[in-house]
């Protein structure tokens, strides 16, 4: 008998694992481009769920963005029925007329459909092919935008997707091994030419700098990003374990918060608390941005009688006798 190969082996130690954490019942559901990445975890997930007495399904979702994408997304459905997949689904989504650039469209319609699809099948997870290369990217786009540690974290390997939860197994796997592992399967995997395509910041941090801090730094930069991911995920954890304490002792009996609780906070507890109860009024995550949660802070701190703080999402908040307050919308 042939020996496995060693990133085949490695792959599926790490699906074992994160499929062993999970509650029973129901599929586990893959989340498959066709590419090399998904394509070793649904190699992986096909042989390792039934040893666990799990049922396996897989998603691929079609874009409709090039020619060729509905016979690419036909034969990723194809080879998953070969493997013993059930469920397959191809989902077809529409990208045009979404808000955003058209990467941000893509991907939207893609998450809304994968939890449609999980939904729909009871799911006990949806499964994602993200490895340490794709996680190494995520911290330098978001080293390269200023981001905050929330950003420095990078993925998480378990987050919750609207009720279900997302799994990624392959955060420490690299790329050149999900690459191996289906040439030793035999697979053939599809290249997404968004990948390559130079408009897109990832496609030019994967094409051109994190191969040029390799070559300055040592190959060892992608695994160290991704540690300092994780380092920072973790101490993520602990600063939000507080502001939910310090947000609660900080709440009025009206919804207000007391200044005087606020002023009281390390500066790094304060951002979180404020970050969360400006999502609770209902400013809108995404465009919720440090000028906006700064500028709350200084209602704070730097207060000299300044007038209401605009959020994304219509909300107003003011400092009134030693507290912060929405102001009604009249
Ligand atoms: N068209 C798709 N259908 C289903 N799942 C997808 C699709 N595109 C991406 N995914 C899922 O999202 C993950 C991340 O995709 P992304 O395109 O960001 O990374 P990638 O490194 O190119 O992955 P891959 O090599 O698997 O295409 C994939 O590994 C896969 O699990």
């Amino acid at each position: 008998m042939a020996a496995l190969a060693p990133p085949v082996a490695a792959i599926r130690v790490v699906v074992r694992r994160a499929l062993n954490g999970l509650p029973p019942g129901g599929p586990v559901l893959v989340a498959c481009s066709g590419g090399a990445d998904s394509l070793a975890l649904a190699a992986a997930t096909a042989f390792v769920a039934p040893r666990l007495g799990r049922s396996a399904g897989l998603v691929t979702v079609d874009h409709g963005l090039q020619a060729g994408s509905a016979q690419r997304a036909e034969a990723v459905a194809v080879w998953a029925r070969e493997v013993g997949f059930a469920p397959v689904e191809v989902a077809r989504v529409e990208v045009a007329g979404r808000p955003g650039g058209p990467e941000a469209a893509a991907r939207e319609a893609r998450y809304q459909a994968l939890t449609e699809a999980a939904r729909q099948h009871g799911a006990a997870a949806l499964l994602t092919g993200h490895t340490r290369d794709d996680q190494a990217e995520t911290v330098l786009l978001a080293l390269a935008r200023g981001a905050g540690p929330r950003g420095l974290a990078g993925m998480p390997a378990r987050r919750d997707l609207a009720g279900v939860p997302l799994l990624r197994p392959l955060l420490e796997i690299s790329r050149e091994q999900t690459r191996a592992a289906c040439a030793a399967l035999g697979l053939d995997t599809w290249q997404d030419p968004h990948n390559t395509d130079p408009s897109y910041a990832r496609s030019r941090v994967r094409a051109d700098l994190l191969p040029a801090l390799v070559r300055a730094l040592g190959p060892g930069v992608v695994d160290n990003l991704a540690r300092t991911a994780r380092l920072v995920a973790a101490d993520n954890a602990a600063l939000d374990g507080l502001a939910v304490a310090a947000l609660a002792a900080a709440r009025c009996a009206d919804g207000g918060l007391s200044v005087a609780a606020l002023a009281g906070l390390v500066p790094a507890v304060r951002g979180r608390v404020l970050h969360t109860w400006a999502r609770e009024l209902g400013a809108l995550p995404a465009a919720l941005s440090y000028g906006h949660v700064n500028a709350l802070d200084a209602l704070v701190t730097e207060w000299h009688g300044q007038g209401p703080v605009d959020l994304p999402g219509g909300i107003r908040v003011l400092r009134r006798a030693g507290r912060l307050a929405p102001v009604d919308p009249t």
